[in-house]
């Protein structure tokens, strides 16, 4: 548990994150996200204040400051040169939108597009675009102009305020040399792979969710896919405060239901129930890869007011950080062999 007080500055912020990527590369999925309600800085924190244009290198938020952090690790082993890619979506009202959809031509972008209706639940998802990328321009490139679509109305409390979950997923694939020695010793846990053993055997955990490995017809590694979320999380409020309305009122009864889902979620995993509800909410299903199983590593930020009147959300808030903290992964799988990042292996 870290806190920071109101003048801590963006870049020892980051500093807490930075180690999460070297663990993308040894093999985890990791999430970081922002949570709060309306108005107390996620979108600061996570993007940076003004998030569609340019701002100085000083209050770059956890996204800009994470995509060079990856690429530079990344050039520390040209050996290896993993393969990056980035898809972007916000849950808005409990619908999912690909904010990096092209048109029918695919070539324009800028087009909105629903990837996966509430309506119909037997309609087949849609996946979301997902865009490869080779250096920390491109990527940030990409994050720019998803964020041109991302819903944004202003309500009593906040001008500015999204009203959407984001969730900016990278995914990392890596080759393994099947020579090296180390390759050899790997084997995935016990459960995990779902394909008959002739190649190219592919191991992942049954829910669908946690990071993939490819082996050879020898049980050595070729490829370990994982995935970095960053999550603005929209900001939980109280209706009466924020004095909304109308369609207003509808995306704020959204957002506290899909945040209450959330909520339940890390309850059930703290308290081990069989069953957890990830189904409940659009939300939850997008991050259920990040909050399940020990391949997974999940930091949580809580950003609180100081105001006294918003004390009954700042309660809110810290429960939440409760349920997170009390998550129990369980042990941590043992890791594929690292190429070279060189993290100790610490627990999830
Ligand atoms: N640490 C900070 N230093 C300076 N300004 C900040 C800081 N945190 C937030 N702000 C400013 O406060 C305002 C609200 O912050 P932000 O947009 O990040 O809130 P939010 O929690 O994302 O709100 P919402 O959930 O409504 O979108 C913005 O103008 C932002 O630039």
């Amino acid at each position: 548990l870290r806190v920071y007080g109101p003048t801590e500055s963006q870049r020892v912020v980051f500093g807490d994150v930075c180690p999460l990527l070297t663990s993308l590369l040894d093999g985890y999925n990791v999430c970081v996200m922002a949570h709060g309600q309306t108005g107390s800085g996620k979108s600061y924190t996570m993007l940076g204040p003004h998030p569609r244009g340019k701002e100085p290198q000083s209050d770059l938020g956890i996204v800009p400051r994470a995509v060079e952090e990856l690429f530079r690790l990344i050039s520390e082993n040209p050996s290896t040169s993993p393969q990056v890619e980035i898809s972007m979506v916000e849950v808005y009202n409990n619908d999912i939108f690909d904010l990096l959809a092209k048109d029918s031509s695919a070539v324009v972008s800028g087009v909105k597009r629903e990837a996966m209706t509430a309506k119909d639940r037997r309609k087949e998802a849609t996946p979301p675009t997902c865009e490869a990328a080779s250096s920390a321009t491109d990527l940030l490139r990409l994050i720019r102009r998803g964020l041109q679509l991302r819903a944004q109305h202003p309500t009593q409390v906040h001008e500015d305020s999204s009203r959407s979950h984001l969730i900016v997923t990278m995914t990392v694939t890596t080759a393994h040399c099947s020579d090296s020695t180390t390759d050899q010793q790997f084997s995935p846990p016990l459960g995990e792979l779902v394909c008959p053993p002739h190649p190219p055997v592919v191991g992942r955990r049954r829910s669908g969710s946690g990071p993939v490995w490819a082996l050879d017809p020898a049980g050595r590694l070729q490829q370990v896919r994982t995935q970095l979320q960053l999550v603005d999380l929209a900001g939980s409020e109280c209706a009466g405060v924020s004095g909304v309305t109308g369609p207003a009122l509808r995306e704020t009864s959204w957002i506290n239901r899909s945040l209450a889902a959330l909520a339940d979620v890390l309850g059930a995993l703290s308290e081990r129930h069989g069953h957890v509800p990830y189904r409940n909410s659009k939300l939850t299903h997008l991050l259920r890869g990040s909050l399940e199983g020990g391949d997974a590593k999940l930091l949580v930020i809580l950003c609180i007011s100081p105001s006294q009147k918003h004390v009954v959300q700042t309660l809110q808030g810290l429960g939440f950080g409760t349920r997170a903290r009390q998550v129990e992964r369980g042990q941590t799988r043992r890791q594929p062999p690292s190429p070279g990042w060189g993290s100790p292996n610490r627990p999830g």
